[in-house]
């Protein structure tokens, strides 16, 4: 057994052949353009590039969490902590404490895994004794809250414990105790593709963290902080052809066929090519997609490399000992989804380059995202692909789902649509002058439907020091999850919490919840999203199109969300379209 385990421990990743194409073809690319690279970034040919090796075991996700932790300071130990209850006192459910122990000798495994278990009993549902069976899954969190309290440890079956929160008092401590560089859990397989598979020194914003993260943030966020007006005009045109599209698809009775959701994907990625390479690819083409196109074959990755990482952080990770059909996804389709990418981010250094020659100068309205990272130092062109690789599989999804549940929560509540169309026509020709988007109403539907339905409901850390909650000492390193979405469906803060009610942010306790973490769809502090303004843009943009074009309305009982990292809508969204006479 003990040798089987070694075996497994320290089995080197088989290369595959499409993985080898990808990486011949791109070192091929790099080799061709690094004379070029060094002539648009003379620094770049300093920096020392340390691929990593092929032949290292990946390293337990532990130890990784705790050479990083390693680098914050630590902090003086407090009256309050010293008075603390132990961590051993925190509840939570016994028979994985019992696990805990009979698996405590796999070193390989770590907390991730009890994380990935959580959230395979999220995505999957699973029957665990007499405690643990929820027949509803979905439920899972609150379930573990209303049954151990506000405070619930899971003592890993694999090592490691996570420790539950929801409470916003809670959820302060937790925050405020957070140093300059936050570390959130991370995507072991993406890790693991990213920088063992394809050897990219970079793992992407989402996944790093100190110094080099907070630079690589500071340099995206620059350029994510507005759109600019070229970019404005770019997702307007994109926006125009998404309510064709509606017109196209609906029937008789201006109803969309079930495959709507794919359809505000598309418009989603679109979005993202404008934002990111100031281009459009033609998602929407009003002849629809041939499957071999090249947007169709992007959207399809996009899909299924989602779909894998999901499927590789649930349960057990076995991916790391061998190639299992989830892992095997994901390669293939991260695969493809950075050889469309790179196309695209190749042709933008080449024409900077030329740019460059000629000595042109670059309008700082038409520098796409992609552009103005090129002319930062030190940046290479795998750096920007993982960048935008991450904005693209972070970012398509949730704004689209949170579109989704933005038109059926507007469905399901006319009065609410009605008073946002009457602001739409009120204020349009605001709008069309210049570019600004004055739509309290809209901004109000946009915040509310968010904290009913949240896109990514759940937030984790990993604690830099040891953090008083509840009166429990939660030691440095624990990771934790915080159910966001729990906070803002609470009666004590919101009247009706059930209830779709955009009216409640003009009331002034808004401010309070929006800044006491009672609400935090976007996340908080250091880590939080860095598109949020890009984002809420997109969508304002979409629903004053849609609204003052259409009266939406949904017939097929309640949508709610898949409990899955990321949140989506459980049903299909056959919205019915009505035109606006
Ligand atoms: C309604 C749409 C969106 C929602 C609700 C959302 C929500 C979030 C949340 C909750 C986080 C984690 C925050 C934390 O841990 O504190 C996050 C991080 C992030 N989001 Fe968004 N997001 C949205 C749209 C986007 C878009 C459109 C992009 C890209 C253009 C994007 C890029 C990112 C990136 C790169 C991070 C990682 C930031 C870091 O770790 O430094 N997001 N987002």
């Amino acid at each position: 057994m003990r040798s089987v385990l070694l075996y497994m421990m320290l089995r080197i990743p088989r290369a595959n052949p499409v993985l080898y194409t990808f990486r011949k073809c791109s070192t091929d690319t790099a080799k061709t353009n690094s004379s070029d690279t060094s002539r648009i970034f003379p620094e770049e040919s300093t920096i020392n590039r340390k691929p990593a090796s092929l032949s290292t075991p990946h390293v337990a996700k532990k130890e990784n969490l705790f050479l990083k932790l390693e680098q914050l300071e630590s902090v003086p130990e407090t009256e309050a902590l010293r008075k603390s209850l132990s961590f051993d006192e925190v509840p939570g459910p016994k028979y994985l404490k019992y696990l805990s122990k009979f698996w405590s000798f796999f070193p390989v495994m770590g907390t991730q895994v009890t994380a990935s278990t959580v959230q395979y009993l999220l995505s999957a549902g699973k029957v665990y004794g007499n405690h643990l069976s929820w027949g509803n899954n979905a439920q899972f969190f609150r379930k573990m809250l209303d049954h151990y309290g506000p405070v619930v440890r899971l003592h890993g079956p694999f090592g490691g414990d996570v420790v539950i929160l929801s409470k916003p008092e809670h959820v302060a401590a937790v925050f405020e105790s957070e140093g300059r560089y936050p570390v959130r859990s991370c995507l072991d397989c993406l890790e693991k593709y990213r920088v063992q598979y394809r050897r990219f020194r970079r793992v992407g914003p989402f996944l790093m963290y100190g110094l080099e993260w907070e630079n690589l943030r500071k340099a995206i966020a620059g350029s994510l902080q507005t759109l600019t007006e070229y970019q404005f005009e770019l997702i307007d045109k994109t926006t125009d052809e998404f309510i064709t599209r509606i017109l196209r698809i609906r029937n008789k009775q201006d109803e969309v066929p079930s495959y709507f959701g794919n359809e505000i994907n598309k418009w989603a990625l679109e979005c993202m090519c404008c934002i990111t390479l100031n281009k459009r690819l033609g998602f929407l083409d009003s002849c629809g997609l041939s499957n071999t196109s090249e947007p169709a074959r992007m959207l399809e990755s996009l899909n299924n490399a989602t779909n894998a990482i999901r499927r590789c952080e649930s349960g057990i990770h076995l991916w790391k000992f061998f190639n299992t059909p989830a892992w095997n996804s994901l390669v293939k389709h991260c695969d493809q989804l950075g050889l469309i990418l790179n196309k695209y981010i190749y042709k933008i250094q080449d024409s900077l380059h030329q740019k460059k020659i000629n000595n042109e100068i670059l309008s700082s309205e038409k520098t796409s995202l992609v552009e103005s990272l090129f002319l930062r130092d030190g940046l290479l062109p795998e750096d920007i692909l993982t960048i935008i690789l991450d904005m693209v599989l972070i970012g398509v999804n949730t704004v689209s789902h949170s579109i989704a549940f933005l038109l059926y929560n507007l469905a399901r509540n006319p009065r609410a649509q009605a008073k946002l169309y009457k602001e739409v026509v009120d204020k349009h020709d605001l709008l069309l002058k210049d570019h600004s988007l004055p739509f309290s109403y809209l901004q109000a539907c946009i915040k509310e439907s968010l904290r009913l339905n949240p896109p990514m409901p759940i937030l984790s850390r990993v604690l830099s020091k040891d953090t008083l909650v509840h009166n429990y000492r939660l030691p440095r390193g624990t990771y934790v999850l915080i159910d966001t979405h729990i906070s803002s469906m609470r009666e004590e803060y919101f009247e009706d919490a059930h209830r779709f009610k955009p009216e409640r942010w003009f009331e002034e306790a808004a401010n309070f919840h929006e800044n006491n973490y009672v609400t935090m769809p976007f996340g908080f502090g250091q880590k939080s999203c860095i598109a949020r303004v890009v984002a809420e843009t997109q969508i304002a943009l979409i629903m004053i199109k849609i609204i003052e074009k259409f009266r939406v309305e949904y017939h097929y009982g309640e949508l709610t969300s898949t409990n899955r990292p990321l949140a989506a809508p459980d049903h299909s969204l056959k919205f019915t379209f009505v035109d606006r006479i």
